[in-house]
């Protein structure tokens, strides 16, 4: 055996060798190709051709592959060996394929194969293709070095634990400061979700850590490669909790070779699309993050509940229609005493000639119609002096009879649909009076930004080319059904991936509480669920300590599953001098080479006064706020509540005492996100009183 592996170390050391020539020898010679710059379409077809290998080789040049995988179609005679990389790279003279593009169909192989003698097959363009595996190889290349070797499989050997280890040995490096790819070792669940069919709207419940955001940056690569014609980069998004997150995960798309893809955070979105001066109220979420706050559970009477639900949407929607069907002046357009143009051939037009219009649009045409009509009608009069006097008059009139036409701005249209009976309906007078109270300022809600975007959809209708060609909503469990019925309207084909965790739904004021929810959204055969309930990021000690935290008050549907790496004990101590062990924490962790750390506070203030003690003894840290753009990584103090979706090599978590994480669901899944952002190490400590959370 140990002459196998070395015997395989040294053929690969070979083979990388030959590799690496052909693509240095390739770049070489597309690099003394001169750009082309004209105007010439095949010339530039060919550029943009080059253009894509130069990229594809640059990609290459750095990790030529990371696994292969000898494959034997059933009718031919032998197994070929396939390397399989981040890149396609085809031989430069036969033009053969030298490293197979993860992404390809074949590649699929590599990931869904688990072992076994049974023939396999996947799909190609030109239909389904059979065959055996003999060698599944994982191979770790580093600056052009090859250094490790694994068969996770070989034909007729015992391989059981070899592709675990090897996952092990992935998930055991200290990460820097971003999210990675995962190309080398997608599992075959992962990789089942990353080629789901384009037009289905995927939700994906994983629990913390199983690479639910990984899987749908990945899945955006696919796409992009499988349907290069049909789904643009540009045309795809992404929505993210915030934009320190966007910055975390920014590296991972690059990696895979993919720009373009736009990234935002539904708020900023919103605003972007209202275009107005609109100013949204976050403060209300500051608030709901203040300890003690008897957090809302199911059924709650929240703002953010009631305003995103698809009852609201329905009503809003119901109420939009006849505003619209309505929206005309009750009256008959008069220019001067004596000429009318009868309401009815108003009506007419906006009902029938201007059907297929949106309000906006119907509105501006009626407008020109109506004095296309009156220059006629001006006309007709002969004396030059009268026809001027009429001219002015009836321009006056006309201005009065547009501004007796509901004005069609989001804003204005929500403050009028909420003084409808079928409106208030929906909401508690409480609810009704802080929303007009907002308006007035022109101030929204979050949840308010939702029924906005559906009233300007409405109004304005959808432009060509507004529709994505795929959207991606992460930490979805913290969207509203309603926002999620309006980024289905702006969908293409229905093309989503919809990804959460409802253990981690921290905002249940806002975010829903079963995925059911959102599924009405979806047609019928246009959804697919689906789990993913192992986790990657912690090692065993940690997962296990954070689900018996969210078990004390919160019942989950699934427990996160932890992949069998095993680590140092998670501790919890009593501390008297918090600031003291913080110190002694952090230059213990950076001994232990950790490089990413963070010091998770209850709350945002909490943080500030832990970052100005540190400060001024001149530890080098940086604070995480709200609203911030950039992720430094490093050492960060950061509330809890920001902690989503980011993970450390080493957490601690401070001040945990029962006031600050009560026995209750909404604080165990809070307490249980700041737990599961830990890699290798978790310590939490507390100075008086321990919360029930804690597991004793
Ligand atoms: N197949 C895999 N191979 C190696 N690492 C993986 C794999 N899947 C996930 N990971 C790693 O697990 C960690 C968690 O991934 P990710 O952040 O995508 O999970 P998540 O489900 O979105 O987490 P959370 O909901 O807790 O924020 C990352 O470090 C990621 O690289």
């Amino acid at each position: 055996m140990e002459k196998n592996v070395q015997s395989a170390f040294q053929f690969e050391s070979q083979q990388l060798k030959t590799f690496a020539a052909e693509i240095n020898r390739q770049r070489t010679r597309l690099h003394s190709v001169p750009k082309y710059r004209g105007e010439d379409l095949t010339e530039q077809a060919l550029e943009d051709s080059r253009e894509r290998n130069r990229k594809n080789l640059a990609i290459a040049a750095k990790e030529p592959y990371f696994g292969r995988m000898d494959f034997k179609e059933t009718d031919q005679e032998e197994a070929a060996p396939l390397y399989i990389g981040k890149a396609g790279v085809s031989e430069g003279e036969s033009g053969k394929a030298m490293i197979i593009d993860w992404r390809a169909p074949v590649a699929s192989l590599f990931y869904s194969f688990t072992g076994g003698e049974e023939e396999v097959y996947y799909m190609a363009p030109e239909g389904m293709i059979e065959g055996d595996i003999f060698l599944k190889r994982n191979l770790v290349i580093r600056e052009g070095n090859l250094q490790r070797v694994v068969d996770t499989y070989e034909q007729g050997q015992e391989n059981a634990g070899a592709a675990d280890e090897f996952l092990l040995y992935r998930l055991g490096d200290r990460k820097d400061n971003r999210l990675r790819d995962i190309v080398s070792t997608i599992q075959a669940e992962q990789n089942d979700m990353i080629r789901a069919s384009r037009d289905t709207a995927l939700i994906i419940q994983g629990v913390a850590g199983s690479g639910k955001t990984t899987v749908a940056l990945h899945r955006l690569a696919f796409l992009i490669y499988e349907y290069r014609e049909k789904m643009l980069a540009d045309q795809m998004i992404i929505f993210a909790p915030n934009a320190m997150f966007l910055d975390y995960i920014s590296n991972v798309l690059p990696e895979l070779g993919v720009g373009d893809i736009q990234q935002t955070t539904f708020s900023k979105w919103a605003l972007l699309k209202l275009g107005g001066r609109l100013k949204v109220q976050t403060a209300d979420w500051q608030q709901w993050f203040e300890p003690g706050v008897n957090r809302a559970e199911s059924g709650s009477k929240e703002p953010g509940r009631v305003k995103g639900s698809l009852a609201f949407l329905n009503a809003m929607d119901e109420a939009l229609q006849l505003f619209i069907q309505n929206g005309l002046p009750q009256k008959d357009f008069e220019p001067w005493d004596g000429m009318v143009l009868k309401k009815k051939v108003i009506e007419n037009w906006y009902a029938e000639e201007f059907r297929d219009y949106p309000a906006v649009k119907k509105r501006e045409l009626i407008s020109i119609k109506i004095k296309q009509w009156l220059s006629n009608e001006l006309e007709k009069i002969w004396e030059k002096k009268v026809q001027k006097e009429m001219k002015t008059k009836a321009g006056q009139r006309l201005r009065a009879y547009m501004k007796s036409w509901p004005e069609l701005d989001p804003l204005s249209v929500y403050r009028q649909l909420l003084s409808l009976e079928s409106i208030r309906a929906q909401l508690s007078d409480e609810i009704l009076q802080q929303t007009v109270n907002y308006l007035r300022k022109r101030v929204a809600a979050h949840e308010d930004l939702a029924p906005l975007i559906h009233i300007h959809l409405t109004l304005n209708g959808l432009e060509r080319g507004e529709r994505y060609h795929h959207i991606v909503i992460d930490e979805a469990q913290d969207f509203s059904p309603y926002q999620i019925a309006m980024l289905q309207k702006l969908s293409l084909k229905n093309s989503f991936t919809i990804l959460g965790d409802l253990s981690q739904g921290i905002h249940s004021n806002i975010g829903i509480h079963a995925w059911e929810e959102i599924m009405p959204v979806f047609s019928e055969g246009k959804l697919a669920y689906r789990e993913l309930e192992r986790s990657y990021r912690s090692t065993m000690e940690i997962i296990e300590f954070a689900n018996r935290v969210l078990s004390a008050a919160y019942k989950p549907a699934v427990l996160a599953k932890p992949v069998f790496r095993s680590g140092e004990e998670v501790t919890v101590t009593q501390e008297d001098d918090p600031i003291a062990f913080v110190k002694n924490w952090i230059s213990e962790r950076k001994a232990a080479s950790a490089s990413s750390l963070a010091i998770v506070c209850r709350t945002a203030k909490d943080g500030e006064e832990y970052f100005s003690e540190l400060q001024k003894d001149g530890v080098d840290v940086h604070l995480v706020r709200e609203g911030q753009e950039g992720y430094q990584g490093g050492i960060s103090i950061i509330p809890i509540y920001l902690t989503k979706g980011l993970e450390f090599d080493a957490v601690l978590i401070v001040d945990a005492e029962a006031y600050n994480y009560q026995h209750a669901a909404s604080d165990a899944k809070l307490l249980y996100v700041g737990c599961t952002r830990a890699l290798h190490s978790l310590t939490v400590i507390f100075s008086k009183q321990a919360s029930t959370l804690i597991p004793s």
